[in-house]
């Protein structure tokens, strides 16, 4: 049976009429597929430019050094300060860099600039005196831009990269100092291939780059165009036919029009690039750049040393909201704040014996269901791993009271308390706060503030009758009434729930007992579950002492009045 569908009840059915899809790279014996990243590329933050000309408020002084200081403590060696020529806030930042920023030498400040002489000009005067700068010039050489922009053809775009490469390269012989330059084809994804490599080489004739100073060759997309797979046949096309490829470093600059930016980056790192290019969290114009935080931690997680430190990513989002007055959404990739949280039981309960296993190998591998990354090497927290609503379930539960309150369910009590957090979830419909259920679990098990019953005290003594059987002579309150009760068994547990079964005139019996202490150290405050048959079925009871035999009795005693609760009596 064949379904056809009415695609005019789409409402976008002119789809085909008013884009056209991306054409496909001709390079059937590509190669990256079969690769993968095994070590970190060279890092190149452009915060301070790609991420800063997209702000609603661009940066000044503060919001730029605050940045800036972050990126040098993270570990970046090349970082983007700026496009000096196009403001004095950049002017300015850029010579405050060089004076005043206490750069490291091993790390690169790099400026941008259009192939313009008279902003040629000027970025020099702002770099005077930095160490190993970077000259970053650009311009665009796609399709669309040369046609409406430029109104020029390849050759008088080419000229624009090559008359830019020559007076750059002059002046800094000029300066006599130790410049490094990058070019971009920027709109790469827009350019033919063949356009593309032929300006880069172009370039690249006239910089002259050497093994001691290579030339960077940044193929950004500027605009993401196609699936992944795309740009990465493009780099490796590129990375085969540039010349002189020993001497360049071939970086990446891609941004996530898509939203497949940190997957272009992966593959075309596979297809050869050496660099990236990219923003915390991947600020930047439109849908941003590529998220340089996420692909190191990508990198981390497979096993590579990222080289760039994110272990303090709760500092890294307060940066970046400071610097860009932007906030991070909960679902961000490693630093949303519910990225590490499952509100869901399956998830929960998986989590839970994943982190028990881990303790329990004593291993440093890291094998948590559900966490690809353990939450303390960004220095997050466990606290919010689990959280309690109406999707979650007894291992949720569980945990949440085990790890922030030191309480361990047994397994039954586990299934019967997570009906009544379940109850109550569903009828409120929000999240159900850890000391929430800390509390409703002291209220329904512990204090049972209307409870008929309460443990007073009790002491055993041999029943001279009976071989091994003692009596229990214990005094209890009904409703604020003192009454001594008597039972036999073969200890204190078991004469009392004796005594409670005559007192009451229901049948009880003890099927499960277990208690641990709370806290460590001399006073230790003790807690026991019981599980009690009657009648009715089966139910819990948990006592909490500084005496186990006391809180043994009170469990009791709890159990009791539950059952005396469901008996309606
Ligand atoms: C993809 C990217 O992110 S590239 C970086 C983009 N970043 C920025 O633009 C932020 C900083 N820019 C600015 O402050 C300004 O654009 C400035 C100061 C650089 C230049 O300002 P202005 O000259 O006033 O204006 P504008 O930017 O509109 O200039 C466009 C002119 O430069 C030309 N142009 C643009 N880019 C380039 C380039 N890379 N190389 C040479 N010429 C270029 C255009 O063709 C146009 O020429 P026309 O005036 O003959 O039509
Ligand atoms: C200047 C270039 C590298 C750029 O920012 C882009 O293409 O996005």
């Amino acid at each position: 049976m064949s379904t056809t569908i009415d695609t005019r009840k789409s409402g976008m059915s002119n789809a085909a009429v008013k884009y056209q899809p991306y054409p496909q790279v001709n390079i059937p014996d590509r190669t990256w597929p079969g690769k993968t990243i095994d070590q970190a590329p060279i890092w190149c933050s452009v915060d301070l430019r790609d991420g800063n000309q997209s702000l609603v408020n661009p940066m000044g002084h503060d919001r730029k050094a605050r940045m800036f200081q972050l990126l040098l403590d993270m570990n970046f060696k090349e970082i983007e300060i700026g496009f000096p020529s196009a403001s004095q806030t950049d002017f300015d930042f850029a010579r405050w860099c060089v004076e005043q920023g206490n750069v490291p030498d091993d790390v690169s400040l790099q400026v941008l600039v259009q192939c313009r002489p008279e902003l040629i000009t000027r970025t020099f005067e702002a770099l005077e005196g930095a160490k190993r700068p970077i000259i970053h010039f650009y311009n665009s050489t796609s399709e669309l831009q040369r046609r409406v922009v430029f109104a020029k053809d390849v050759a008088g775009i080419k000229q624009i990269a090559t008359d830019a490469a020559k007076m750059i390269t002059d002046m800094a012989a000029k300066a006599g100092g130790d410049y490094r330059f990058e070019y971009s084809p920027e709109s790469f994804t827009g350019t033919e291939l063949e356009v593309a490599l032929e300006i880069c080489n172009a370039v690249t004739e006239i910089v002259r780059p050497t093994a001691e100073n290579k030339l960077i060759i940044n193929l950004p997309s500027t605009v993401e165009m196609a699936t992944p797979n795309v740009y990465a046949d493009q780099i490796e096309w590129m990375c085969r036919n540039l010349d002189n490829r020993e001497n360049l470093i071939v970086s990446l600059h891609p941004h996530n029009d898509r939203g497949t930016g940190i997957a272009a980056t992966e593959l075309g790192l596979m297809a050869g690039a050496d660099r990236v290019e990219g923003t915390l969290f991947g600020n930047g114009e439109r849908t941003g750049n590529v998220d340089v935080v996420t692909l190191a931690l990508n990198m981390y997680t497979q096993g590579v040393d990222p080289g760039l430190d994110c272990t303090d990513i709760e500092r890294i989002k307060a940066v970046y909201e400071y610097s860009n007055e932007m906030i991070i959404p909960e679902r961000h990739p490693y630093v949303g704040e519910l990225v590490y949280t499952a509100f869901s039981g399956s998830h929960q309960d998986a989590i839970n014996k994943g982190m028990k296993a881990i303790k329990t190998a004593n291993k440093p591998l890291w094998e948590v269901p559900y966490l690809p990354i353990d939450p303390q090497d960004v220095g997050r927290t466990y606290e919010a791993i689990i959280r309690i609503n109406s999707q979650s379930g007894k291992g949720g539960i569980a945990y949440i009271l085990q790890q922030d309150h030191g309480i361990n369910l047994p397994r039954n009590l586990q299934v019967e308390f997570r009906e009544d957090i379940q109850r109550i979830t569903d009828e409120q419909g929000v999240e159900l706060p850890s000391q929430r259920i800390y509390e409703r679990f002291v209220e329904r098990y512990v204090s049972q503030p209307d409870a008929r019953l309460r443990f007073v005290d009790h002491h055993t003594y041999p029943d001279t009758a009976h071989k091994g059987v003692r009596i229990v002579a214990a005094e209890i309150t009904d409703r604020n009434e003192t009454k001594r009760i008597e039972g036999q068994g073969t200890g204190p547990i078991d004469g009392f729930i004796h005594a409670l079964s005559i007192y009451t005139g229901i049948e009880m019996s003890v099927v499960d007992y277990s208690e641990h202490s709370l806290q460590k150290g001399s006073n230790a405050a003790a807690i026991a579950y019981v599980e009690i048959a009657h009648p009715g079925g089966k139910l819990f009871g948990v006592g909490m002492n500084t005496n186990i035999v006391t809180a043994s009795l009170e469990a009791i005693v709890s159990a009791a009045n539950r059952v005396l609760e469901e008996a309606g009596r």
